[in-house]
């Protein structure tokens, strides 16, 4: 029997940092949801009892650096499924990106496994084992529109965002999520974005105070290693995005855009000089 799960990939409208932990993960407060470009993976049982993972793209690890097969792994260990599995990734997002690909693909392993072999692992299981391979895996078990707390792993539901476009665009460049939080002065921030205020504009449907309400602590450590991050920035304002931002550690920055006779010139622009430029839908 084959399964398919679907591993959308998110964005993160809002990203504060609290302050360093004397584990070394940062305390953050993030506001995340999931948007319409996803991975699609395809698995199948084995008669032998071993992990095999594939993709059509050659730039990503296959073997037990990728989390995909970190996640077979744990859900095989964990509830002692001597059972073999083929995992093939038809990757979309791009790779380290500030997407969570790597972390989608992990969620839905763990979902597709719990359902190809029924095990009946309740989705709060399936979050607890997603957080042991990374801290925005929990978030990927359940999608949605969410405030992540903690490293990533404590989840709050929220409103949905009002729908709109959003345009993603990667430079060519990747990012390490290790660096970017290693080269942040938690404790010298001074400014905050405002949860409440994110949390209020999505409660009243307001697009406009969720453009307004847009940031992330990560950004500007991106942009001072990175500084054709806010070039491309300051090229989708400057093309009509009614709001923009860095996703994540970085690189994509994404614009989110309410009307659909804006997106031409928005991506025509922006094809000029990067590559990877994607028109997707928040996924509510
Ligand atoms: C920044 C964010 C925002 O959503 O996403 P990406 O840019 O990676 O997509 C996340 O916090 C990334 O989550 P994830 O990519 O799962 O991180 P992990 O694998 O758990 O950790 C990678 C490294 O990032 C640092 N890290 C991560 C999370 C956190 N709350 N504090 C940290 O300091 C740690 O140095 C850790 O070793
Ligand atoms: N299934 C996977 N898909 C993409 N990247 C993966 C995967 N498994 C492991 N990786 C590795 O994880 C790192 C981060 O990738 P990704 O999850 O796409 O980025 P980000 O953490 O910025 O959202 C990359 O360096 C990549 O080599």
């Amino acid at each position: 029997m084959k399964i398919y799960e679907k591993a959308p990939a998110k964005i993160n409208l809002l990203l504060d940092v609290l302050r360093k932990r004397e584990d070394g993960y940062h305390e953050v407060e993030m506001i995340m949801t999931m948007v319409d470009l996803a991975d699609r993976l395809e698995m199948e049982e084995l008669p032998r009892d071993t992990i095999i993972i594939s993709s059509q793209v050659g730039y990503i690890p296959l073997d037990e650096k990728n989390l995909a097969f970190q996640a077979a792994r744990l859900i095989k260990e964990r509830y002692d499924v001597r059972k073999g599995v083929y995992i093939h990734l038809d990757k979309k997002i791009p790779v380290a990106a500030g997407l969570a690909g790597g972390s989608s693909d992990a969620a839905a392993t763990l979902r597709g496994l719990n359902r190809l072999w029924g095990l009946g692992i309740s989705e709060d299981e399936l979050c607890d084992l997603g957080a042991e391979l990374g801290s925005d895996v929990p978030f990927c078990v359940k999608g949605g529109t969410a405030i992540a707390r903690g490293r990533g792993e404590k989840l709050e539901h929220i409103d949905h965002p009002p729908q709109c476009w959003v345009v993603l665009a990667k430079p060519p460049i990747n990012v390490s999520t290790a660096d970017v939080y290693g080269k942040l002065r938690a404790n010298e921030l001074k400014e905050h974005p405002s949860i409440a205020n994110m949390r209020d504009a999505l409660a009243r449907g307001s697009f406009q105070d969720m453009c307004s309400g847009l940031g992330n602590v990560l950004e500007n450590v991106t942009l001072e290693l990175y500084p054709e991050v806010l070039q491309l920035k300051e090229s989708m304002l400057r093309l009509g995005a009614d709001g923009v931002l860095m996703s994540g550690s970085g690189p994509t920055v994404f614009g989110l855009v309410s009307k659909e006779a804006k997106l031409p010139r928005i991506y025509n622009g922006l094809r000029g000089f990067c590559k990877e430029v994607y028109v997707v839908r928040m996924l509510t």
